[in-house]
């Protein structure tokens, strides 16, 4: 077997720099799989609709700001039901799985596979996999029908369970294949995707007719390629209530400082866009803009500017915002989670305790109050539109996998739902790119300083010109420019 690179994508050139970035399809390694018409075609619900079902050539375009010459560049194929199937109603024997942290939407997702599975192509069996990828191999199975998940939605976390580590590949095969499931339906975040895609290269390998469809879950939104991850909003919206509290807490003494860590390993969009959301926030530190304590131009000199000028000021820090301060003063650790993420000190109490010690020495008053609500945001169900959301993710995870289309990861693209081969998901991580548009507007709203010296602005401006003279940022969400 090659690379899997070359057996996850399959790239299809076009007139004018064309380029399909396609997913793999069941009948790429199974010839003379045989086709059915979509039941969906009969189904009341859908049969109005003009023009349901999508044309097999649609696809989806991953920039959609070009200039008159620019190449048409690389496009996704369009996610949403075929006329084709691949699999009989009564054949599909389903599994769902979900991985990694919890987010708001998980159970939305989940219902809404096994109601699309049922409602939309009558399919009956479909199991749930207790306690993520070592559920496969090491627990119980749950049967899911509509009945089973009607509510769920209104409830935060996973009724599945979810774990971190466990991903034994063989193991998780072996109990597809002897309990005769042919749809393994994955949600979770960056680590899942790549385990997803290991499974699937495995089952290719075994040349099993399976489909692997990966929905991806990620509070932190860092997840390339696709707009936004499900249960992101719902998250900013409540952290709005940890934000406010600390403003309240804050303007309510002399020299009052709010100080909230949000959740945010490598990407701070929750950071950022619960800042910008508020306007009561007055620094934002996030992982990807380093900054600095002491000095001219530093973090203590802002606060006193601030308070002197206010009176009290609100600070939102990211859980992965100053980790190589925080391993300068305390010692490091190396401490690994189940599936070999670092386990991050607690950012929020150095800062609160480092604050606190250079105004005692400066021998200047301030009260500080230290809010932590990160498991607040995530536990908690999705809301109205994350819910709308997750039903779309789902239901074009389902149609794909009907139609034999496997290794993917569905999400939209420029808002329409696409499929996404894994190694585009898998090979970099979403991450603010602090010399783009959106962080410079919530550094104008927060008129904090940016920590950066004028060097380093000429250095990111340098390597982020794109030979198009495009910006990248807002269209091309896996272009890191480092700072
Ligand atoms: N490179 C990899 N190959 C195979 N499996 C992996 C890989 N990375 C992670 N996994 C498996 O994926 C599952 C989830 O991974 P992880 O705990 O990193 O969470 P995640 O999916 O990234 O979600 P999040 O970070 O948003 O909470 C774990 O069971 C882990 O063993
Ligand atoms: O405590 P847990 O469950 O490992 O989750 C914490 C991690 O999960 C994430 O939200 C990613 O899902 C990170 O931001 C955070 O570090
Ligand atoms: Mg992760």
């Amino acid at each position: 077997m090659g690379n899997p690179r070359d057996t996850q994508t399959k790239l299809v050139p076009g007139a004018a720099g064309f380029v399909l970035e396609d997913v793999p399809h069941l009948t790429d390694y199974i010839p003379d799989l045989p086709s059915y018409s979509n039941p969906l075609q009969d189904n009341p619900a859908y049969s109005v609709v003009k023009q349901y079902f999508v044309n097999v050539d649609d696809t989806v375009t991953q920039k959609i700001v070009v200039h008159k010459d620019s190449p048409r560049g690389v496009h996704f194929r369009r996610a949403g039901p075929r006329q084709k199937v691949y699999f009989e109603s009564d054949e599909v024997h389903a599994c769902i799985v979900t991985c990694g942290g919890l987010c708001p939407g998980l159970n939305t997702v989940i219902r809404e596979i096994v109601c699309g599975l049922h409602d939309m192509y009558g399919v009956r069996k479909i199991l749930g996999i207790d306690g993520g990828y070592r559920g496969f191999y090491a627990k119980n199975t749950v049967t899911l029908t509509p009945k089973v998940v009607n509510d769920i939605h209104k409830r935060g976390g996973t009724i599945l369970g979810t774990s971190r580590g466990g991903h034994d590949k063989s193991k998780i095969v072996d109990s597809i294949q002897d309990r005769g499931i042919n749809q393994v339906y994955i949600i979770g975040g960056d680590g899942t995707q790549k385990g997803a895609a290991v499974i699937y290269e495995e089952i290719r390998r075994r040349g099993l007719k399976v489909a692997v469809a990966g929905i991806p879950k990620t509070i932190d939104n860092d997840i390339p390629v696709i707009d936004k991850s499900f249960g992101f909003d719902t998250a900013v919206e409540e952290a709005q209530r940890a934000i406010n509290s600390a403003h309240v807490e804050a303007e309510s003494t002399e020299n009052g400082i709010g100080l909230v860590k949000l959740m945010g390993r490598y990407s701070g969009f929750i950071a950022m866009y619960a800042t910008l959301a508020s306007r009561d926030v007055d620094c934002c530190l996030i992982p990807e803009s380093p900054f600095y304590l002491e000095g001219s131009g530093g973090l203590y000199e802002f606060i006193e500017k601030r308070l002197k000028e206010n009176g009290h000021m609100v600070i939102v820090i990211a859980e992965g915002a100053g980790q190589d301060l925080l391993s300068e003063s305390l010692q490091s650790t190396d401490q690994q989670d189940a599936s070999g993420n670092k386990l991050l000190q607690d950012v929020g109490l150095w800062m609160s305790d480092k604050i606190k010690e250079h105004f005692a020495k400066k021998k200047m008053l301030i009260t500080l109050k230290y809010i932590d609500p990160t498991y607040m945001i995530r536990a908690i169900p999705s809301n109205a539109s994350d819910n709308v959301y997750c039903t779309l993710l789902a239901h074009s995870a389902v149609h794909g996998a009907m139609a034999g289309y496997t290794g993917f990861t569905v999400g939209p693209v420029n808002g329409r739902h696409a499929y996404i081969p894994f190694p585009r998901i898998n090979e970099k991580q979403n991450k603010v790119v602090i010399t783009d548009r959106m962080w410079a507007r919530l550094l104008s709203s927060t008129n904090q300083p940016s920590f950066l010296n004028p060097r380093d602005i000429a250095d990111a401006k340098k390597e982020k010109q794109p030979a198009t003279g495009l910006l990248d940022g807002e269209n091309c969400k896996d272009k890191k420019v480092s700072s």
